[in-house]
């Protein structure tokens, strides 16, 4: 039990073979005698035709599918989709939706779906938006959201909600949703935001109100752990191209040219590491989860030079989130929900770049220093993203009205599931260095791989 009383041990269901069910709540854990109706989706002319539209009560989604003869069967997420019955009548419903965190292509595909979702599947009218994040629900008027409101909105970047960071005040948030009378809270944001869904959960649960909580998980750097990938990552990867292939284009026209592109990526550098995979152009990847070092046998400067002197150019993406521990040392400085402020590393090493190649070495060389940092993140989703947003969206909806809350919409093995929010919370998403994507690129790219930096020089670790 945790300080307000509340159960915070999972919810396991566990089977014969070593069958374990992380389940989430469902409001009747904790509201007596809840009500059912029938799903209005049973006389929904696009739906009703479709065999076995309903999912099983007992579909359920394992954690790992590559499994060996006497392995146990191990972790599984319940699978989402429309249940048989629904805890809502459709009249009674007033749902919410509120955006948290960085921006993320397909942002405004997943409000658009919750709304076209809760009216076209479910009949729901009463849709409104939380403005600015967390903060909107106490400190904001609120913005009805209708179809028609929203119809196009999927086809520009950002949220047209508005989104913030900090600000997240449990208590006057659930007071707001009680005196609104809200009964099903859509959150759309990453790993902090999921923190902050499931503190409402928890609050909204230790009060006994019959309020639906159903995260969407929103990252533009994937670090969110447990699901395939997060929406709009593809998106990003795609228009990281077009900075690498820029500096691709810039590096070749000039003797011993170098590129050098910053991209996203905090703490996990899969922005990079994919971009990097896609290119084919690039010769050398650094991200957080990977020590680097400049000087030296095996260093950053060596292979420059070698790669020069074999190519006539090169082209170089760096995580913003590598290398942070060699810059000189600064304040720590934290944004309003807690995150380290980073240093800019790209543009450090342009400098440092440039200044080894002056001073040590008799290479002339032309850097040019790109960084597309926000453009990547604050374009639509394309076509796959949009699909991918969409299902979310529907999954989130289809939990909610079933009744089920506390958990966060997510795709596992390519199948849309439910997982319980201290799964996605407990950890970041990293680029696991010992693990085969990881080799694959750094085949592509043939880059030292940094593992035995010279006695007293510092190679970065995160
Ligand atoms: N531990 C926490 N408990 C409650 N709320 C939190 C917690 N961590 C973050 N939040 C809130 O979640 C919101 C978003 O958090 P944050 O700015 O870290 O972005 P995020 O959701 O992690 O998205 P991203 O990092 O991908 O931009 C903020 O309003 C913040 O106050
Ligand atoms: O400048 P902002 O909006 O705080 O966001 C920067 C951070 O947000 C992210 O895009 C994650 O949403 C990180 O990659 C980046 O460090
Ligand atoms: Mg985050």
């Amino acid at each position: 039990m945790d300080s307000n009383g509340v159960d915070e041990q999972m919810k396991l269901v566990e089977g014969a073979g070593g069958y374990v069910l992380e389940d989430v709540p469902h409001l009747s854990d904790y509201i007596l005698d809840l009500p059912t109706y029938p799903n209005p989706l049973q006389s929904n002319a696009a739906y009703s035709v479709v065999r076995q539209y309903f999912v099983d009560e007992d579909d359920t989604v394992p954690q790992k599918i590559v499994v060996h003869k006497d392995s146990p069967r191990g972790t599984h997420f319940r699978r989402a989709g429309p249940r048989q019955k629904v805890c809502f009548k459709s009249a009674d419903v007033r749902a919410c939706i509120v955006t948290c965190g960085g921006l993320c292509p397909g942002l405004n595909t997943v409000i658009r779906e919750i709304v076209c979702g809760l009216h076209f599947m479910y009949g729901v009218k009463e849709v409104t938006g939380v403005n600015c994040g967390f903060r909107g629900f106490y400190s904001r008027n609120t913005v009805t959201l209708t179809p028609k409101s929203v119809s196009d909105i999927h086809k520009r970047g950002g949220t047209m909600l508005g989104t913030s960071r900090g600000g997240h005040d449990t208590l006057k948030i659930v007071d707001n949703i009680e005196d609104r009378e809200i009964n099903q809270v859509y959150i759309i944001g990453g790993d902090g935001t999921q923190k902050g869904a499931s503190a409402i959960y928890k609050e909204i649960r230790r009060r006994g109100l019959k309020v639906a909580v159903a995260g969407i998980p929103k990252t533009i750097d994937n670090d969110i752990p447990v699901i395939d990938k997060s929406f709009g990552f593809d998106t990003a990867v795609e228009e990281a191209q077009r900075a690498i292939n820029a500096a691709h284009v810039e590096a070749t026209s000039v003797e011993n040219g170098i590129g050098l592109v910053k991209l996203m990526g905090r703490y996990s550098g899969f922005i990079a590491m994919y971009a990097t995979l896609a290119s084919r152009d690039v010769d050398c990847c650094l991200i957080p989860e990977s020590p680097f070092y400049l000087e030296g046998k095996g260093g950053l400067y060596e292979f420059i030079a070698k790669r020069l002197t074999e190519n006539g150019h090169m082209v170089i993406v760096v995580a913003e989130g590598a290398g942070q521990d060699l810059l000189a040392e600064s304040i720590d400085q934290q944004d309003a929900s807690g995150n380290k402020l980073l240093k800019d590393v790209g543009l450090w090493m342009s400098l440092k770049i440039k200044e080894h190649f002056a001073k040590e070495s008799k290479m002339d060389i032309t850097l040019k220093y790109i960084d597309p940092t926000y453009m990547i993140r604050a374009i639509p989703a394309n076509a796959s993203d949009n699909v991918y947003s969409t299902l979310l969206a529907q999954s989130a909806v289809h939990g909610a009205m079933a009744g089920y809350t506390g958990f966060t919409a997510g795709l596992v093995n390519g199948r849309q599931t439910y997982i319980p929010f201290n799964r996605i919370t407990e950890r970041q998403n990293k680029v696991v260095i010992t693990d085969r994507m990881w080799a694959r690129m750094l085949s592509s790219t043939n880059q030292p791989s940094f593992m035995n930096p010279p006695k007293g020089t510092t190679s970065v670790t995160e």
